[in-house]
């Protein structure tokens, strides 16, 4: 963040106040242009649901649109055309210079979204203003367990330190609807995995919406109900995390076995270890095609999700991905 609103911090230490339900989001058909006759649109007539009270996780490469999605339901901006629409279910309103509904959104970007040139502790106490059901005690725990000095400047911390600090902001803010963009990217991964134990130990305790938007998903994956995966402005799918797992099989066991199993599927991907090969196959198996693999002594699984993002978002779709555009695109 570059400038400091006009309204001041008052009492950091207050105690959290009870708040609003978990948010709802629908956006409809929008389209994000940033550049007036821009034919390839940040985001391209994208219609998504966000549920309430279920953690999302936000997919796609570089470029996709993940940021520019995260800058519409925050109101930081407003889509060229097309509706987006947050807050309670049944209830929903236009974000955009809504007072209630930014009050109770937070995003956190991996810049941290902190005054740089301001001791960290001054950025706290703003978000612990803004923010109606900001939890003290929370950050205070988090903030020491992730070893953040609030008496320095995010200028002068490191990248790791400043995620950290954007990162308890997120948490601590406990708004209804939370966006983690890409916020943990700078942390190591002791903190990566305090900051998820942090977030599931404190979203069981008070529920709310979280869209965490990741490249490391097979961190993530574990984290998330509801997966959206963008692909160059488009929505590529937004359905339950369980139902895209689904959309393949993994089959592991004696290679030769399992390449038999395999044979004319699509092939997502391979791994072999001495005589033990596992595949991930699109699509799905029948009953009969399960029970035979399961017979022939080879354990049948879900797919991770980060196959199927690799295999739905790889260069060149359909057909041509590659091994090395696969490597790339993880
Ligand atoms: N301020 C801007 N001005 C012009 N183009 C922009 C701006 N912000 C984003 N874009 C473009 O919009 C598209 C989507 O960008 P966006 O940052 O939303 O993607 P992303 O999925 O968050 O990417 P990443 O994972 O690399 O952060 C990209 O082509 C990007 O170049």
């Amino acid at each position: 963040m570059t400038a400091r609103p006009a309204s001041r911090p008052t009492d950091p230490t207050g105690p959290a106040l009870p708040g609003p339900e978990p948010f709802a989001a629908e956006v409809r058909d929008v389209v994000v242009r940033y550049a007036r006759g821009d034919d390839a649109p940040a985001l391209d007539h994208a219609t998504l649901t966000i549920r309430p009270g279920v953690i999302t996780g936000l997919l796609g490469r570089n470029g996709a649109g993940k940021t520019t999605l995260a800058a519409l339901l925050a109101a930081f901006r407003r889509p060229t055309s097309g509706s987006v629409r947050v807050g309670l279910p049944g209830e929903l309103e236009d974000p955009f210079e809504n007072v209630w509904t930014t009050t109770h959104t937070q995003l956190v970007r991996e810049s941290g979204d902190v005054w740089e040139s301001d001791k960290a502790r001054d950025t706290l106490a703003y978000y612990a203003d803004l923010r109606p059901r900001w939890d003290a005690d929370l950050a205070a725990r988090l903030l020491d367990e992730l070893e953040v000095d609030v008496r320095r400047k995010p200028s002068e911390m490191s990248r790791g330190k400043r995620s950290a600090l954007g990162a308890v902001i997120g948490l601590a803010s406990r708004a209804p609807l939370t966006i983690f963009d890409e916020v943990y990217l700078g942390m190591d991964a002791p903190s990566r995995y305090a900051f998820y134990d942090a977030l599931v130990a404190d979203y069981a305790e008070h529920p709310r919406t979280v869209l965490l938007s990741s490249h490391l998903i097979t961190e993530v994956e574990r984290l998330f109900e509801d997966v959206v995966i963008i692909d160059r402005g488009r929505v590529l799918l937004a359905e339950n995390a369980d139902d895209v797992r689904a959309r393949g099989v993994s089959l592991t066991g004696p290679a030769d076995v399992v390449e038999r199993h395999a044979a004319g599927r699509e092939v997502l991907a391979r791994q072999r270890l001495g005589g033990t090969a596992q595949v991930t196959l699109f699509g799905t198996f029948a009953d009969d095609e399960r029970a035979a693999a399961v017979e022939a002594g080879l354990e049948v699984g879900a797919v991770p999700v980060q196959d199927l993002f690799v295999h739905l978002t790889r260069t060149g779709r359909p057909g041509a991905g590659t091994d090395a555009e696969r490597e790339e695109a993880r």
